[in-house]
C-alpha cells in the first residue's frame, strides 16, 4: 500500500525510522552491503586515477565586457556536459541513495503537494535559479545562432523538477556503491553539492583533450553550481554540445547532499535538431520525436555510455 505523508514526521519516519530507505538500512546496523546495490567491477571508481582539472565559470560576466569570452567557456562545456528524472529501474545496480522529486508546474500546486519539510525552500531555489537558467541557454543557444525569446523558453525548459538526494555513508565498501553512470534527459541540469564531494564526470572519448575517456571529479567549490548539459540540448544542437556521462561514489566515512534543478521540455513536446544548426552543419543527425516517446525509452534502458541517444539518432548521419 502506499503509504500518505500528510504530516511532517510521516515522510521520515518511512523511508528512515521504518527503513524504507538507504539511511534506514545503513541506521538498522547492517556490516554488509546487499548485493543488489554493488555496481560491477567494472564499474567501481578508482578514485586514485580520477582527477579534476575542469575550473568553474563566472556567469555573472555574461553580462559585462567579458560576455563573449564567458561565452566561449560555456561552449567548451559541450565537451563535457548532460537529466534523469527518477532513474531506478534497469541499472546495474541499486542506487544507494534516498531522494525526493518534486515535479514543478504551479507555485500552488507545489505548496499543495511537495513535502512540508522542504517545499517553501525548494521552490526559492527553482526561482532564484530561473534568470540564471534563462541567461545560460540564451548563450548555449546563442553560441549556436538561435535567438531565445519568451515564445520559445517553453519548448526548452517548460517542465522542472527539484530533487534533494540524500547518500547514506556506506559501511564497509568504499567506492563500491553509488549512483551509476547516466547522462541526464532533458535540457539543463543545475546540481548544488555539498562539500563532500563524489561526482565524475567521463571525459567524451571523441574530444581532442588530455583526459579523454577518463573519470573526472568535479569537487565542490564553495558558491558554485554544476550544470549538466541534458541529451535534448545534445540533440537540438545537432550533436555539438555532448550531454555528459556521469556517476556518484559514497564513501564509508561521510554522507552527502545534493540538489540539482532539472529542465526539460513538456511531454507532448516535439523535439528534432534545431534547423538553424542542421542547415550549418547539411545533414541532421536526430531524428523528430515527442518527448514522452524518448523518456520511455530512457527509463526502460541502462544507461551504458549514453545509449540513450540512439532512440533518436539517424543512424547514416
Ligand atoms: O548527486 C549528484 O551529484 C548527481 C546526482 C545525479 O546525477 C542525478 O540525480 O541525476
Ligand atoms: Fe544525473
Amino acid at each position: 500500500m502506499v503509504p500518505s505523508f500528510d504530516n511532517e514526521t510521516s515522510l521520515f519516519n518511512f523511508v528512515v525510522r521504518d527503513g524504507n530507505g538507504i539511511k534506514g538500512i545503513v541506521d538498522s546496523g547492517i556490516s554488509n552491503v546487499p548485493q543488489p546495490y554493488i555496481q560491477p567491477p567494472a564499474e567501481q571508481i578508482n578514485k586514485k586515477n580520477a582527477s579534476s582539472e575542469i575550473p568553474p565559470i563566472d556567469l555573472s560576466k555574461l553580462d559585462g565586457p567579458e560576455h563573449d569570452e564567458v561565452a566561449n567557456q560555456i561552449e567548451l562545456l559541450r565537451l563535457l556536459d548532460s537529466s534523469n528524472m527518477g532513474r531506478v529501474l534497469y541499472e546495474k545496480a541499486l542506487e544507494w541513495k534516498d531522494y525526493i522529486s518534486m515535479a514543478y508546474t504551479n507555485d500552488d500546486e507545489a505548496l499543495q503537494q511537495w513535502p512540508v519539510e522542504c517545499r517553501d525552500v525548494a521552490l526559492q531555489y527553482l526561482k532564484t535559479s530561473r534568470e540564471m537558467v534563462r541567461k545560460l541557454l540564451e548563450a548555449l543557444l546563442g553560441n549556436l545562432g538561435v535567438e531565445l525569446d519568451d515564445s520559445k523558453i517553453d519548448a526548452f525548459i517548460g517542465k522542472k523538477m527539484v530533487n534533494m538526494n540524500f547518500y547514506p555513508t556506506c559501511p564497509n565498501l568504499e567506492l563500491k556503491v553509488g549512483v551509476g553512470r547516466h547522462s541526464d534527459m532533458g535540457t539543463l541540469t543545475i546540481l548544488l553539492q555539498d562539500g563532500i564531494g563524489g561526482l565524475y564526470v567521463k571525459v567524451p572519448e571523441v574530444v581532442d583533450m588530455e583526459k579523454k575517456g577518463e573519470w573526472v571529479e568535479i569537487p565542490p567549490i564553495p558558491g558554485a553550481l554544476v550544470i549538466n548539459v541534458g541529451d535534448m540540448l545534445q540533440i537540438w544542437s545537432n550533436g555539438r554540445y555532448k550531454s555528459a556521462e556521469h556517476r556518484v561514489r559514497t564513501t564509508s566515512t561521510k554522507s552527502r547532499v545534493s540538489i540539482p534543478i532539472f529542465t526539460c521540455p513538456q511531454s507532448t513536446q516535439k523535439i528534432a535538431p534545431l534547423p538553424q544548426v542542421v542547415k550549418k552543419d547539411g545533414i541532421a543527425r536526430y531524428r523528430e520525436f515527442i518527448f514522452s516517446d524518448y523518456m520511455d525509452s530512457f527509463f526502460g534502458n541502462a544507461h551504458d555510455d549514453k545509449k540513450s541517444l540512439e532512440f533518436a539518432k539517424i543512424n547514416s548521419a
